[in-house]
């Protein structure tokens, strides 16, 4: 049989009133109408609908009345295809090949381009290019714009097309699932921005946040919103290896090649090929790995222990880290060259504490939702007003991590609901009981004023005093100013 199959066209199949904007019918100008009225010459035609088909479409249906009204010997189906999403052209092209290869598989289709939103005409053009299918694209020149005053029927004619025969969409964040991140407030300009930097290949992110914050989350992130989202992607705390070992576990060793090598290891870099790695805690690096990163990100090589002949690599790189990585370059301790490689784009998570008291309570929710799941109970559990009330005013200086390890913890302790005397002893600790002497509050006060700001010489300002006595403080108060100041001058 053969087969003429297109969507409907809402915005030009359709005529509409002025005012309301209402549909009124069907636009005999309109590609569908057009084509049966000049062009039709098939045994069947698929009218394609992107509604689910629980409720008769009027728009389509109206359409298939009106042609077979208009022209009584042409058979008009109609087909629900239930897109949710009218631009996913994953959405749009699962299904019309599901369609193509199912339903009609023994039939010559004609695909008639011209209706429907650009995904749908996408989703098409991807279709017939990559299933190899035997159909032929069709459009039609409106008589405003063809040479002969008349409608003309043009057949596509891919003569070569640079998009390869196998091509697949990737699914939207492949291997992760959305709700896997909460995105609250203060983080949606950073997720957002992660997920342009996914888009982006070949660009290096550092992000800066303190321990817990979710660095690793975000690089994960990033990896799940890129092209390289079926590839690894492989974590490795820097800070946690020597030199020597951190060498063979980058960029991999030959067996004898030290005491202890028994076998020839793939670095780090050539298991992520393809694919993402994260760098945690870049800036403990050494000079001498400094060197040697560089090196990697120059060259796109990597040349493991013992061995004598480089590998390419093909490696997205995200670094992270809890210092001021600006700073240290400044004080010589880490190389500008390797900072400005790694910082191409940069993305600051803040910590728990200075997310608002509704970020956090959405936060609560999301840990005490999925750890249901994790702890296979039957039901949720509930923190009373009180213990809620505690944990909210917690500073949790473990940040995220420290907050999803409590409520890991009250599911192992507590089966239904948690009343504030269940939650661990630290959170219990009255604020009047901590150390509030002047000092502590000096220093608290200084170090608040220097996360505002960014800048000793601004806090200095800010606190009405000189530098000097401002540097003095934060050495005498042994605060790691570049925890809190990204840009220290
Ligand atoms: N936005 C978020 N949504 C859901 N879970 C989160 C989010 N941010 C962090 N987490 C969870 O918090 C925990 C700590 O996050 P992660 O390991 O990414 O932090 P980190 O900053 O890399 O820590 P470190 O520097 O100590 O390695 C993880 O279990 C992570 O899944």
């Amino acid at each position: 049989m053969k087969l003429l199959i297109s969507w409907i066209a809402a915005m030009h199949d359709f005529q509409r009133d002025e005012e309301s904007k209402k549909f009124i019918g069907v636009d005999k100008n309109g590609p569908n109408y057009n084509f049966h009225k000049s062009f039709f010459s098939h045994d069947k035609h698929i009218l394609l609908s992107s509604n689910n088909g629980k409720e008769p479409d009027p728009l389509v249906e109206g359409l298939r009345t009106c042609l077979i009204k208009d022209f009584p010997d042409h058979l008009v189906e109609v087909r629900y295809m239930e897109i949710k999403d009218v631009i996913n052209i994953q959405e749009i092209k699962s299904r019309v090949e599901g369609l193509l290869l199912r339903e009609f598989e023994n039939d010559q289709i004609d695909i008639f381009f011209s209706p429907g939103t650009s995904a749908m005409q996408i989703s098409w053009y991807l279709i017939h290019e990559s299933q190899l299918l035997t159909t032929k694209m069709f459009q039609v020149r409106p008589q405003r714009f063809s040479k002969t005053g008349r409608a003309e029927l043009l057949e596509m004619q891919v003569i070569k097309s640079t998009i390869p025969g196998g091509s697949v969409i990737k699914e939207e964040g492949v291997g992760h699932h959305k709700e896997d991140y909460v995105i609250t407030e203060s983080l949606k300009q950073v997720y957002s921005h992660a997920e342009m930097i996914g888009g982006a290949d070949q660009v290096t992110t550092l992000i800066y946040g303190e321990s817990g914050t979710g660095k690793e989350h975000l690089a994960n992130y990033i990896h799940n919103r890129s092209a390289r989202n079926d590839k690894p992607f492989i974590a490795i705390n820097c800070s946690a290896f020597t030199d020597e070992l951190l060498g063979s576990r980058l960029f991999g060793h030959k067996k004898g090649s030290f005491t202890g090598a028994i076998e020839d290891h793939m670095g780090l870099f050539q298991e992520a090929r393809g694919g993402t790695i994260f760098l945690d805690e870049i800036g403990d690096i050494s000079p001498y790995m400094q060197q040697s990163l560089l090196r990697v990100i120059q060259e796109k090589k990597v040349l493991g222990v013992g061995f004598n002949k480089e590998v390419e690599i093909d490696v997205r790189i995200v670094a992270a880290t809890n210092k001021d990585l600006s700073s240290l370059c400044a004080e010589g301790k880490f190389r500008w060259d390797l900072y400005y490689r790694l910082a191409i784009t940069e993305l600051i998570l803040p910590p728990l504490r200075e997310r608002k008291e509704s970020e956090r309570k959405e936060l609560i929710d999301f840990f005490l939702k999925t750890k249901k799941i994790t702890f296979k109970r039957s039901k949720q559990l509930v923190l009373d007003k009180e213990a809620l009330r505690i944990i909210l005013n917690y500073p949790f200086p473990g940040n995220v991590r420290e907050l999803e390890n409590l409520i890991e913890s009250l599911y192992v302790f507590n089966s239904e609901t948690v009343i504030a005397r269940a939650l661990p002893h630290r959170l219990l600790v009255p604020v009047d009981n901590q150390k509030m002497d002047l000092k502590t509050v000096e220093k608290l006060h200084i170090i608040k004023v220097l996360k505002v700001t960014r800048s000793k010489q601004q806090a200095a300002k800010l606190l009405g005093c000189v530098i000097n006595t401002l540097e003095k403080k934060i050495k005498d108060y042994q605060i790691d100013s570049s925890l809190f100041v990204k840009n220290v001058h």
